[in-house]
């Protein structure tokens, strides 16, 4: 299970890294969707990641290209492509982690909700075959509505008696990455110390950022705190509108997309206090799934972190997008069990 890669460039890059240790574990990754918008630059990256050693890239057409293409990147990883749902289950076989960037994105006017027809079926689909071919993977969900694809994968997990609640993630790191680059921009800070928690959900309102725990504190005006929250939820649309009907976030989603899934394969391997936002089962309020900082390890989510003090208008916000995110949570869950 463990392969030394100590004296090799990848080896350099893990000790540099953080890793005491000269051995590193395989870890097999595949990505769901791995030949859209997402999946290519997602694919790109994860083979970069040197602690991936297996990179299974599925999609229902395409995929063969994008695989022979990334594979001939001189890092740690193989790489294989597999293509149509006979292929899904060798795809999923033994991975660590999964990702799905799979289904239709937004076009200008629609919301993620709207994605909801086409997109839950798809997830239901995969997450069905992760069940049968890599139940103890952990799955990090990209696919919108995120409110509600997660609660969908869950239910199909719990059917399958499979469900381990420390093992489902929506990513909702991309909204992070906004509220670190909107912020830096605005207290005028480096943006590579920037941190700022994104609490709630995936979508418009549910979108929380909380930037009254930012750091380096700025001391910016409500109207400019304001501004950036507003910025921050209306992200998505903001790129959607941008590409002008040719889809939306791509490349800041693989880079998040890669971030968190770093961060997952750092937890599995046993590195401390690796910590990220994410849309999980969830305590933290009334309701049964939530992002906040999560504290993750060798199974997963190890800690769902507290919200910690919230502003006035933060607290406004929370009391407000709690009434979206339950309907949205609610759809998820009448969907995968109604069909
Ligand atoms: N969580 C987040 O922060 C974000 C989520 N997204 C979501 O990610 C999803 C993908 O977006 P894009 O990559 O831009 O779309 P895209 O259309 O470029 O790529 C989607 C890929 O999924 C594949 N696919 C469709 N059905 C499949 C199935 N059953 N199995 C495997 N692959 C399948 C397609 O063939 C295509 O290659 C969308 O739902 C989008 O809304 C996008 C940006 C940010
Ligand atoms: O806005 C969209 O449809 C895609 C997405 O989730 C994002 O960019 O945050």
């Amino acid at each position: 299970m463990f392969r030394s890669v100590a004296r090799s460039a990848a080896g350099k890059h893990l000790l540099r890294r953080g890793y005491s240790t000269e051995s590193v574990p395989d870890r097999k990754v595949a990505v769901l969707g791995a030949a859209g918008g997402i999946g290519q630059p997602l694919a790109l990256l994860m083979k970069l990641n040197p602690l991936v050693s297996r990179l299974a890239l599925y999609d229902i057409a395409n995929t063969p290209g994008v695989a022979a293409d990334v594979s001939h990147i001189n890092t740690r990883s193989e790489v294989a492509g597999y293509v149509g749902e006979e292929q899904l289950g060798q795809a999923l076989e033994g991975c660590d982690v999964v990702i799905i960037p799979a289904g239709v994105p937004r076009k200008p006017g629609m919301t993620r909700d709207d994605l909801f027809n086409i997109n839950a079926g798809i997830v239901k689909g995969l997450c069905s075959a992760i069940a049968k071919y890599c139940p103890n993977a952990l799955v990090n969900m990209i696919s919108n509505p995120v409110n509600s694809t997660v609660p969908i994968a869950a239910e199909v997990f719990k059917k399958a008696g499979t469900y381990d609640e420390r093992k489902l993630f929506g990513v909702t790191t991309l909204d992070v990455v906004r509220a670190k680059t909107f912020y830096a921009g605005k207290a005028k800070v480096n943006v590579a110390d920037v941190n700022v928690p994104v609490v709630g959900g995936h979508a418009g309102i549910t979108i929380l950022p909380l930037f009254s725990q930012a750091t380096p504190k700025a001391n910016l005006p409500e109207d400019d705190i304001k501004a950036l929250t507003k910025r921050t939820q209306d992200g998505g649309t903001e790129v959607v509108e941008a590409k002008a009907g040719k889809g939306s976030a791509t490349l800041s989603m693989a880079y998040a997309g890669a971030i968190f899934a770093d961060a997952c394969l750092k937890g599995l391997n046993g590195v401390p206090d690796v910590v990220e936002c994410s849309f999980v089962q969830s305590a933290v309020t009334e309701l049964p799934y939530f992002a906040s900082k999560v504290r993750l390890g060798k199974n997963g989510v190890e800690e769902v972190l507290g919200l910690g003090p919230l502003s006035d208008y933060e607290k406004e916000g929370l009391e407000s997008l709690k009434p979206e995110l339950k309907a949205s949570i609610e759809k998820g869950i009448k969907f995968a069990n109604q069909s």
